[in-house]
């Protein structure tokens, strides 16, 4: 099986074109090609598949074999993926994923798609639209208890949900303590993504991430753009020019057009190489 190891931001994934190639199962693949010893090495899988609705489709898996509904720094990866291996011949591209489709401009560089811009649609923030059961209907600074501390977090879906939680210095957390916490927490039935945030500026902030399914990440699209709608909601950061979110793995630039009501987020895609794996003794 042919795959491509791509990252945006230090957010790696595995690749496979399914314009080529067949996934039987893919979260049992997600699993092994993940694990970093006995696998590839990655945050998930993502297949490249073909669309009816849309030049290209996404289908995004998380380290532990579960499905994702939408991935920003891989969706940055499949609009590079295609567009250099010529499926694609034109840098404004539409891509079908769980949470709709996504369109993408893409600046090329020698040949090669380096910069791309990803309208990321609207952001989801009314609780009974976030799949975030809260025992509150509050989505802004809503209270929580994990681990026998009171939090307060902000709930915003970019069709995956987010809890953002902000605090004083992002380097000094047990991310591998408080993460699962929140990820596993009787609130959120179907998990969540937590981003903790630290405000450095009125345009700058800085966050980590636990993600749903994969653990801590380098970078989380989606959750940096979570994470500039929190800050403008909550009034930490300036509405009406673009958040640089600072990410363990480099900075995304976030612009939420408030008369769209739509997200844009801009930032590379690199592909890191390409490579065979049996995957036979999985029946792929
Ligand atoms: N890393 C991805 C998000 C994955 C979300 C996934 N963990 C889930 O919602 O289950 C990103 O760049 O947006």
């Amino acid at each position: 099986m042919k795959f491509t190891k791509m990252q945006g931001i230090g957010n790696d994934y595995v690749y496979i074109n399914c314009f080529e190639e067949t996934v039987k199962d893919p979260s049992a693949v997600a699993r092994f090609v993940s694990d970093r010893h006995f696998g590839i090495g990655s945050d998930g899988l993502i297949l490249i598949r073909p669309s009816q609705v849309a030049d290209c489709e996404m289908d995004m898996y998380n380290l532990d074999g579960s499905q994702g509904a939408m991935c920003g720094n891989g969706i940055r990866c499949v609009a590079k993926y295609v567009f250099d291996h010529g499926i694609v011949n034109k840098t404004s591209i539409s891509i079908a994923t769980k949470s709709g489709i996504k369109y993408v401009d893409l600046t090329v560089k020698d040949g090669k798609a380096s910069l791309i811009r990803v309208n990321m649609g609207s952001p989801i923030l009314q609780a009974t639209q976030i799949p975030v059961v809260a025992d509150t209907e509050q989505v802004i600074d809503a209270p929580i208890q994990v681990d026998g501390q009171e939090y307060h977090y902000t709930a915003v879906s970019m069709g995956n949900p987010h809890a953002i939680v902000y605090v004083e210095d992002t380097d000094s957390l047990d991310l591998a303590k408080i993460g699962p916490s929140f990820e596993n927490h009787v609130n959120f039935p179907d998990r969540i993504n937590t981003e903790f945030v630290q405000v450095l500026d009125k345009h700058t902030v800085k966050m980590r991430v636990w993600e749903r399914g994969s653990g801590e990440t380098l970078a989380c699209g989606t959750g940096a753009c979570a994470v500039a709608v929190a800050s403008i909601l909550n009034g930490h950061v300036s509405p009406d020019t673009p958040v640089t979110v600072k990410l363990l793995g480099g900075d995304l630039q976030i612009f939420w057009n408030r008369s769209e009501n739509l997200v844009y987020m801009t930032g590379p895609a690199v592909t890191v190489f390409d490579g065979q794996i049996d995957l036979s003794f999985l029946g792929e």
